[in-house]
């Protein structure tokens, strides 16, 4: 049986593999946010989206990096007395507004994680923890970068009393990982799938660099994306088209390129002409590092 690693948080001390902090309830978000942040969270409106669960304990923010079209999303247990969040691929450009808003929402930042060796843009992993060096970066083991943590398949991230399992879906690239809200009694109903660009909403990330294969990409959505129960929500790492969020149901029954058989789609995949992201040689090496380039070059 696979053994299952925790990645757990506890103040004040950090340890990677011990790490818990209490239990909770159910979460209003109304209810956390003090009175003076009030104003600013309208003007965050403007480019962030929330999805309520109503089952749960859950703050969640969908952020946007419009450069790259990238999503960035904001977890955290506000039934804990900490708050521990997370963010899921951060950008660089955008970390100060990230950072702003979780110091409004009062939470604590413990986890700056990525699906991916992105191509595209820098992480914000780095310019975070340059500002907060608590904060620990997160990236999949088979990704071969570098970060505080390195996480495989079946690993469970833990914020407070909530956690994220993670899923190897290679394919975009090789160590593309998607992230899963967990399955159990007090965690997010339904569950929440960070799938990077390994699943788009009605597309899919390119497979033609860094590794990426279509045989593979074919194989892992349906195999760890589309067996989640069909309600999971997608939240990609990517939207090119003015979509948010999709679900497991409307993917495998819409998506022009997943819904086919695995030998059209790797037609597809040969044939989609993409010019090379513009920030691929200066994002894949920063991303490598998990955004501390400016640092390692320091130390060698
Ligand atoms: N024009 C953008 C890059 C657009 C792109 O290639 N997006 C990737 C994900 S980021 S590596 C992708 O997989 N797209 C799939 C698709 O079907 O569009 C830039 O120059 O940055």
């Amino acid at each position: 049986m696979m053994s299952i690693r925790l990645l757990r948080y506890s103040l004040p001390s950090f340890n990677n593999h011990q790490i818990f902090i209490g239990n909770s309830l159910f979460f209003n978000s109304c209810c956390s946010i003090p009175k003076a942040s009030i104003r600013s969270l309208t003007k965050m409106a403007s480019y962030s989206t929330l999805t309520s669960s109503s089952s749960s304990r859950l703050l969640f923010r969908q952020l946007f990096e419009k450069e790259s079209s990238t999503y960035t999303y904001l977890l955290a247990d506000v039934d804990h007395p900490q708050k521990p969040a997370l963010l899921v691929d951060p950008v660089d450009k955008t970390s100060d507004r990230d950072l702003s808003l979780i110091k409004e929402l009062g939470l604590k930042l413990i986890y700056a994680i990525n699906t991916h060796v992105h191509a595209d843009h820098v992480t914000g992993t780095g310019t975070i923890k340059s500002k907060d060096p608590s904060v620990q970066s997160i990236i999949s083991k088979a990704s071969c970068a570098k970060a505080d943590l390195l996480v495989e398949p079946g690993d469970k991230i833990h914020f407070g009393d909530l956690f994220l399992e993670v899923r190897a879906t290679p394919g975009h690239t090789a160590g593309c990982v998607t992230y899963v809200t967990g399955d159990g009694p007090n965690q997010p109903q339904p569950r929440m799938a960070f799938t990077g660009d390994a699943l788009l909403i009605r597309g899919c990330g390119r497979t033609d660099f860094q590794g990426g294969s279509s045989e593979q990409l074919y194989k892992s959505v349906h195999s760890q994306i589309f067996t989640l129960p069909k309600d999971t929500y997608v939240y990609p790492a990517h939207d090119y088209k003015g979509f948010t969020v999709s679900t497991v149901a409307e993917e495998m029954q819409y998506n022009p390129r997943l819904t086919k058989n695995e030998e059209t789609f790797k037609g597809i995949m040969a044939n989609l002409n993409l010019a090379y992201p513009k920030m691929i040689d200066v994002a894949v090496p920063a991303n490598m590092v998990c955004g501390m380039q400016d640092i390692e070059s320091k130390a060698s």
